[in-house]
Order: structure tokens, then sequence, then C-alpha cells
């Protein structure tokens, strides 16, 4: 992650340097706003720095044609301090800007303006022991003393780029979803490959197929996805809404992963398969990640449970594709892995797609790309000549962004310490790093939760900590060797008694060539309960 706002100037940065601060915040995404405010009203002097040139958080840098949620929009806002009353969302799924306006609005509530740095990555963060501080310096010059430091840096902080022979000689365009140009990218009229179907993948394959020449898609692995249901929505659609939204927040509050819907407290496998069927149609009609996780009990952790929706999903597939072999490739007889133990996405048109003449679908298992040529990629079957290349292929997840930074405490580094595996405990500290918090940290339940709920609990118990720390003189913390094993311990037996290890994803590090393989969310609970 790079800036591109200038270095600021020796003054700038000795201003920096004199003031001690109680808390810098790295990352300013929707996990800090709850944090800085609560500390802030408790008379704490605390600062955000993030690289981003601007407010949005992962939305500032996934801007790529097609990025949206997945949560409605109006359960991914903060119940605190009602930040949800006057604010209204143009579509049930808004895409990146209705995000950031809706970030815009949350400053305009808070005024985070006025402690939020952009342009700024810290690069490293090194804690003094006599001192009790962290000293934090960015890539850009700055320099700033801190008591406390909370990471925030998100899931998605490091892109993850394909190895591949030959990429950097591309000669057109050639972007990763998480590093779009902000100023957008016309594809009309463009020959474009998109590498990866995951979350980001499918999106930009919707929009990239209304307006391309042509559009070849690599595909490794089928994604399950789910029919959206977008809906533009009225003054008066975001006004019903609001009418029961504290019943919804409570909801998300006390469900699975912060949404305002439950499980269905039954086996599949055990409901007659008319009624089952009855109640995958009603959710189908509705969609979204109802039919996810609101689906029934034990989808998660029973095969043949899984497999019945697999079946229902996979028809409803080879409904909509033409080509029978091309439906196959997106929706096989045997299961790529269990549904919904890779993040499913939700599509709008997505499968109709590969009904027009100017969209191929390639299977990379199958036709790999042997390596990329100024004009196009390489498979054993040819080039695929192209003007834009699209890297749709994820990030290093969760723990990718924190260990780009130098973290160091007593002579360690961070991410040494975590090169065989991370250990946190909740996913909110770790041993050996002293006064160091997580928000939406490794072994939390980010990659399950509903964004902003995870924003909102994790963030005001973070700030009651630390203001309970402060109220009882107390200014070095750390977790525990113990805690932690026990932690982690718990983390993977989740894990392994789960469906979750029959697909490599991104939720254990599986996506990573070398990258340990652990659990790295923590799949049972939202962050309330
Ligand atoms: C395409 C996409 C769609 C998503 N859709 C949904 C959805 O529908 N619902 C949902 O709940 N979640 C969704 N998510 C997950 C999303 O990450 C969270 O909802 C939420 O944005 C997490 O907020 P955060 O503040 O923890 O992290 P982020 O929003 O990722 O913010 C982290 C910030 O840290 C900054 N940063 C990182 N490293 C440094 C550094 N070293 N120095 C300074 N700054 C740094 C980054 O610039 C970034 O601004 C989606 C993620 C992606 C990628």
């Amino acid at each position: 992650m790079t800036s591109t706002m200038p270095a600021p100037t020796a003054a700038q940065a000795n201003a920096d340097e004199t003031e001690v601060l109680d808390a810098l915040i790295v990352g300013g995404g929707f996990s800090g706003p709850v944090s800085v405010d609560r500390l802030r009203e408790d008379g704490f002097k605390v600062k955000v720095w993030d690289a981003a040139g601007g407010f949005g958080g992962i939305w500032w840098w996934n801007c790529y044609p097609g990025a949206r949620t997945d949560s409605t929009g109006q359960i991914y806002q903060f119940q605190y301090k009602d930040l949800w009353k006057d604010f209204d969302f143009k579509e049930l799924y808004p895409d990146f800007n209705g995000v950031r306006e809706y970030f815009e609005y949350v400053d305009s509530q808070l005024d985070l303006s006025r402690d939020v740095t952009f342009n700024t990555f810290a690069e490293s963060c090194t804690w003094d022991d006599a001192a009790k501080e962290w000293t934090v310096r960015s890539s850009e010059g700055r320099e700033q003393r801190a008591r406390a430091v909370i990471v925030a840096t998100g899931f998605g902080a490091k892109p993850l780029y394909p190895n591949i022979e030959g990429l950097d000689s591309f000669e057109g365009e050639c972007h990763h979803t998480a590093r779009w140009p902000q100023g957008g990218l016309d594809m009309t009229g463009k020959r474009v490959v998109v590498m990866g179907t995951g979350a980001s993948g499918i999106q930009v394959i919707q929009e990239a197929a209304a307006v391309a020449e042509h559009l070849t898609v690599f595909q490794r692995t089928p994604n399950l996805a789910l029919p959206m249901r977008q809906q533009r929505l009225s003054a008066d659609d975001n006004d019903r809404y609001r009418e029961n939204i504290e019943d919804r927040f409570q909801i998300r509050d006390n469900s699975f992963a912060g949404f305002d819907f439950y499980f269905i407290p039954q086996n599949a496998a055990d409901t007659p398969e008319d009624e089952r069927t009855a109640i995958y149609e009603k959710m189908w009609d509705e969609g979204g990640f109802p039919l996810w996780l609101g689906n029934f009990q034990g989808l998660l952790t029973d095969e043949a449970a899984n497999h019945t929706f697999y079946n229902f999903w996979r028809s409803k597939v080879h409904d909509r594709v033409k080509d029978p072999k091309t439906a196959e490739m997106l929706a096989p007889a045997t299961p790529p892995h269990p549904f919904g133990v890779k993040r499913p996405s939700l599509e709008q048109n997505y499968f109709d797609v590969y009904n027009q003449d100017n969209v191929d679908l390639i299977d990379s298992n199958a036709t790999p790309i042997t390596r990329v040529l100024p004009n196009g990629v390489e498979t054993p079957d040819g080039v695929v000549e192209c003007d834009v290349l699209v890297l749709a292929t994820g990030f290093d997840n969760n723990s990718g962004g924190i260990n780009a930074i130098d973290i160091k405490a007593g002579g360690q580094l961070l991410r040494d310490k975590w090169a065989t595996g991370v250990d946190t405990y909740m996913g909110l500290s770790t041993h050996g790093f002293p006064n160091l918090m997580f928000l939406y940290g490794p072994q939390s339940p980010s990659g399950f939760c509903n964004g902003t709920d995870f924003g909102g609990a994790p963030g005001d118990m973070v700030a009651d900590f630390l203001i309970w720390l402060k109220d009882n003189g107390i200014s070095r913390f750390e977790s525990t060797e113990e805690v932690e094993r026990e932690w982690r311990a718990h983390v993977d037996d989740i894990f392994v008694n789960s469906l979750f290890p029959k697909a490599k994803s991104w939720y254990w590090g599986a996506n990573v060539p070398g990258k340990p393989a652990q659990m790295l969310n923590y799949s049972e609970a939202s962050p309330h309960i």
C-alpha cells in the first residue's frame, strides 16, 4: 500500500512528535469511529492514520465497477448514537459510493475528520517499555508517540497478486480490484480478462460483460453465488425500514453473524423434502444472506444437510445457463466444496452473462494460464488477447495487513511471532506486545460478521477497556500466553468440527501459498455473544 500524498514538512513531523497521544488508531475504516468518539469524550487524545486518500476504509480502495455490499445498507449502519436516523440509502445493497456517502454522514455527525490523517501508511510501531509508549512511523516521514496503538487495518489491507510469469510485461491496463484507479476505468469496447471469481470477481464480471467488446473469465473455483434481489429505495422505503430498526438491531446483537435474522432452528436433512424445498424457494425469492446465515441450522456442520441446499442451488443455476457445458463448469454435479464454507457472493445477473456471445468462461484448472504476454494471457490453447487485465485474486486476509507493519516489542517483530501461526486473545491483543489492540483482527469473528456491527461492539469494548485502565491508573497491559493458547484451541476446535476445512478459503489462510494453515476467523458468534 503506498501513499500519493507529498511527505510532510519537517515542521509538521515535529509537531506530531511532540505530543504523546493516549491512542493512535492505524486504519480509518468502519472499525474505528466508535472507539474514536468514545475515547475523545472521555478526554483521550486520540488520532487516526489511514493510508487511504479518504473515508471508507475498504470502500475507498475497492472502487472497481460493481463494488457493493452484500449486507443490506440498512443493517450495515451504526446503531451507536443513532447514526441511522437521518441517512437514506438509495439502494438496498449500496455500491462503494453509497457506502462512502454513509461514511461522510458518520463524519458529519462525529466530526472524525479533525483527528484523521489520510495518505499516511504506518510502516513501523516500536514499543519502549521504559517509557511505556509506542513510536509509530509512516512511510511519508511522520512520527507519532502513543501510549496505546489500536491496529484497525481490516481484513483486506494486503491484496494478493497472482504469481504468474510475465505479469509485469503486460502493456494494457492491469489492476487488482482492491487497487482500482480512483477515477474509474472505462471498459467500454475493450477486450477484458478477469482472473478470479470470488466476491470482487463476480461483481466486476457483471459490469464488464455489459460494456466490453469481449470478456474472458478465468475460474479456479465456482462461486456458489446467491441472488441479491437489488432494489432502489425511496425516502418512504427508508422511513418504513426505520420504523422497526431498533428491533432489527436487537436481532443483530444476538444473531450468529450480526445480521437481522437467525438460522432456522431445525436440520435440513431431517425436514421432509417438500417442506424443505418450499422453504428454500421462499428464501430464494427473497434473496440475500438469509440463504446463507438464516438458512437451516447445521448447514455449516452437517454435510448431508449442506448437500440438500447445494443441489437446490445447482438446479437454479442450470435453469439460467443455456450451454450445459458452461452450466456444469459454474455449478458442477460434484460440489467444489460444501455450500457456505467459502463466503458466498450476491449476484444480480452473474450466471446470465455466460449466455452472452461476448463472454467466455475458462476453467483455469483444466486450462491454466501459463504466462502473461504484453498483449494478453497465454494458455496451452493459445493467447487470449486483451486490453484490460483485472486481477480479482483476493487478499492475504486478516493478518496480511498487520504483518505488513514492522510491529516490534522486546526485540521481537510481531510477524516473526506469527510466522507459524497467529496467536491472540479473542482477536483483540497478543502476548509480548503491550498496549496494542486489534479491531476486526485475526481470530475475531470478522470474516463472518456484519462489518458495522463489528465496528460498533468491539469498538465500544476497546474504548471501555482503555477508559477502565486509565481510571485505575494502569499504564501497561498485555494478554498472557495461557489465554492465547486457550483461545486458539477454542477457535481451532470449532473449525475442525465444521465443514470449513473442506474448502481452501481465505478464512483459514489456504488461499495464500506458504501461509500457515489456521482458522483466522472465529466462526461461532457475533461480537456481542
Ligand atoms: C469488496 C468487499 C465487500 C465487502 N462487503 C461487505 C459487506 O457487504 N458486509 C460486511 O459486513 N462486510 C463487508 N466487507 C468486509 C469489510 O472489510 C468490513 O465490513 C469493514 O469495512 C471492516 O472495517 P475495518 O475498519 O475493520 O477495515 P477496512 O474497511 O478494511 O479499513 C482498514 C483501513 O486501514 C487502512 N490501513 C491498512 N493498513 C494500514 C497502515 N499500515 N497504515 C495506515 N492505514 C492502514 C486502510 O487504508 C483502510 O482504510 C467487504 C469487504 C470487501 C473487500
